[in-house]
């Protein structure tokens, strides 16, 4: 199934209440939230207390990914600000295992994410635990940037080790550079959530999200 997950990093800040109302209001699926740490990337948003302040404002899924050196040190917070899915970076942490672990003991789902340097296959013995895989289609650290096609590629071999193995059940995630020229090869390969900021905030919010979910339905 398609779901369309805006990226509030393209957000009016100042606006921010009036923005998140007005994604649930134009169809958006899932709310992405990127919490950047300056170390891991090269470049910072926040940190929990927005996703605390967001919670009560909106019934809309919390789809949180961590751009974090060491997450482990940060998920109970996260966890206690109301996030529906927490995902970490595989190249972030020692303990990825456990890390996800930490997250699934509290209820919470749990993501793995991979930089564009990463193959599917260092992240193949946490298949089995976790409830979405996110493939960065861009370098992590900025919205707008230029999608890498090359991508597509990790994003069909999670479809094919899904459809092999009975016991993985996660859905596949994209994010960075995703718009309406890009999110229909993306549905080929076997995506299920699309990350979309500086497309969907580009123009009237409703147009955008109908757009792309059309896109990516007709390219299944
Ligand atoms: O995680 C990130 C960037 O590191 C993303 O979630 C971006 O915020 C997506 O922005 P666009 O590429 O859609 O503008
Ligand atoms: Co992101």
């Amino acid at each position: 199934m398609t779901q369309i997950a805006p990226s509030i990093l393209s957000a009016d800040f100042m606006n921010l209440q009036r923005d998140v109302q007005n994604l649930e209001a134009a169809g958006a699926d899932l709310l992405h939230i990127d919490i950047m740490d300056g170390m891991f990337v090269p470049n910072m948003s926040f940190g929990a207390q927005v996703v605390s302040g967001i919670r009560p404002l909106t019934q809309l899924g919390l789809d949180v990914h961590l751009m974090v050196e060491q997450p482990e040190r940060y998920i109970e917070q996260f966890i206690t600000a109301g996030s529906d899915l927490i995902m970490i970076h595989a190249e972030a942490t020692e303990h990825l295992y456990r890390g996800l672990q930490m997250i699934k003991d509290a209820g919470v789902k749990a993501g793995v994410v991979i930089n564009p340097g990463t193959p599917v296959s260092y992240i193949e013995s946490v298949l089995p635990l976790v409830d979405q895989v996110l493939v960065m289609t861009v370098n992590p650290g900025f919205g707008g940037q230029k999608f890498i096609p090359a991508m597509l590629t990790k994003v069909a071999e999670l479809a094919a080790y899904r459809e092999a193995h009975a016991d993985a059940d996660f859905t596949i995630e994209v994010d960075g550079g995703v718009n309406d020229q890009t999110i229909a090869a993306c549905a080929k390969a076997g995506a299920d959530v699309f990350v979309a900021g500086s497309y969907t905030f580009a123009g009237d919010l409703a147009t955008r999200i109908e757009t792309l979910k059309k896109a990516a339905n007709e390219a299944r």
